[in-house]
């Protein structure tokens, strides 16, 4: 069977590629690092991601605690550079380091390497008391990384449209992405961010992509929408999480997902051997909306917008 990849160009012109097979975090998640709670299980899916066709398009972040595993699979594959596509994320939230010039050059030095493809912001939520600098500030610094190569692209995660016409108010550099959580039942996370991103050719990765497989409702056999993913899986021979995947991709968005079984990364990394029609995911997008908000993250401060969450 042939290999096909699909990308999306960003506003720099560079591309990405639209799935994220391996994130690195949810299910990988530390609270600590601890040589004790080194993950021999992550670093087994993440040399095998290694070894698909194509870029593999692997999501990091500082706050995880998963740079060991990380570098150790990154170390012991044979998978070229450039067909790795490495996110990274500054922990604007939680303070791990200094700054974002710290945050890289530190996560460079234990991943052993020059770049990485992308680096982000992590969230919005930065005030001079706990972090020492100001949003506007943390954007600077990730400009400067941007000019000195040693993040090929540069965006953020998790931000409203507020906090980013604050960057695009300021911005030498315009963010290329915003990471945020989106799926069938969270269209928005925060009031208008699709519409807003799309309009500012930032372009969108939706985490938690897969959020109505990992919580069902009750009586989901007889939901509309389950059964229309079910009779996608049927028509496509395809799964149900490669079905709500494409969708994001067919919405013009990047999707992250993540696994603990190696034939679902491999099924996410081969995503591209059939298509929706446009009919097909606009049903996805309608039924989806008929349910409520399902939010998984960032509860304390984006619950409140669970109203315009399904709009
Ligand atoms: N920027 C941010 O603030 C955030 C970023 N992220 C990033 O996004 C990545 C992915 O997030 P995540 O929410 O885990 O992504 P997904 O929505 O893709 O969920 C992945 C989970 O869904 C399960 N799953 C897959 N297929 C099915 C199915 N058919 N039925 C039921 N369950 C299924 C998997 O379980 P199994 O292991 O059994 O296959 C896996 O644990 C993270 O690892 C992280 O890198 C995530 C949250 C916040």
């Amino acid at each position: 069977m042939s290999f096909k990849q699909n990308f999306f160009t960003l506003n720099n012109g560079n591309k990405i590629p639209s799935v994220a097979v391996v994130g690195t975090g949810t299910r990988w998640y530390k609270q600590e690092e601890t040589p004790d709670n080194f993950n021999n299980e992550l670093v087994s899916q993440i040399e095998k991601a290694l070894t698909l066709p194509g870029i593999v398009h692997i999501d990091a972040a500082e706050v995880y605690r998963t740079y060991p595993e990380v570098g150790k699979a990154l170390s012991q594959s044979k998978k070229p550079r450039n067909e790795i596509f490495i996110t990274d994320k500054y922990s604007t939230q939680l303070k791990v380091t200094e700054n974002p010039i710290v945050g890289l050059d530190t996560s460079l030095k234990r991943l052993n390497l020059e770049f990485v493809d992308l680096y982000l912001l992590h969230s919005p939520f930065v005030t001079v008391e706990k972090n020492a600098f100001t949003l506007e500030d943390a954007w600077r610094q990730m400009e400067k990384l941007y000019k000195d190569g040693k993040a090929k692209n540069i965006g953020v995660s998790n931000f409203s449209t507020e906090d980013l016409e604050k960057i695009l108010a300021i911005c030498e550099i315009k963010p290329q992405i915003n990471q945020i959580e989106f799926n069938a039942f969270l269209q928005n996370q925060t009031p208008g961010i699709v519409k807003f991103c799309q309009s500012n050719d930032i372009i969108l990765e939706a985490y938690s992509p897969l959020s109505p497989f990992q919580k069902r409702p009750e009586h989901s056999d007889t939901d509309p929408f389950y059964k229309f993913i079910n009779s996608l899986t049927a028509k496509y021979s395809k799964t149900e999480a490669q079905i709500l995947l494409r969708w994001v991709t067919k919405r013009g968005i990047v999707a992250v997902t993540t696994s603990s079984k190696f034939s679902r990364v491999q099924e996410a990394q081969n995503l591209f051997s059939f298509d929706l029609t446009d009919e097909e995911v606009e049903e996805i997008t309608k039924l989806g909306l008929k349910h409520k908000a399902q939010r998984l993250y960032w509860n304390e401060e984006y619950d409140k917008y669970n109203n315009q969450s399904q709009q």
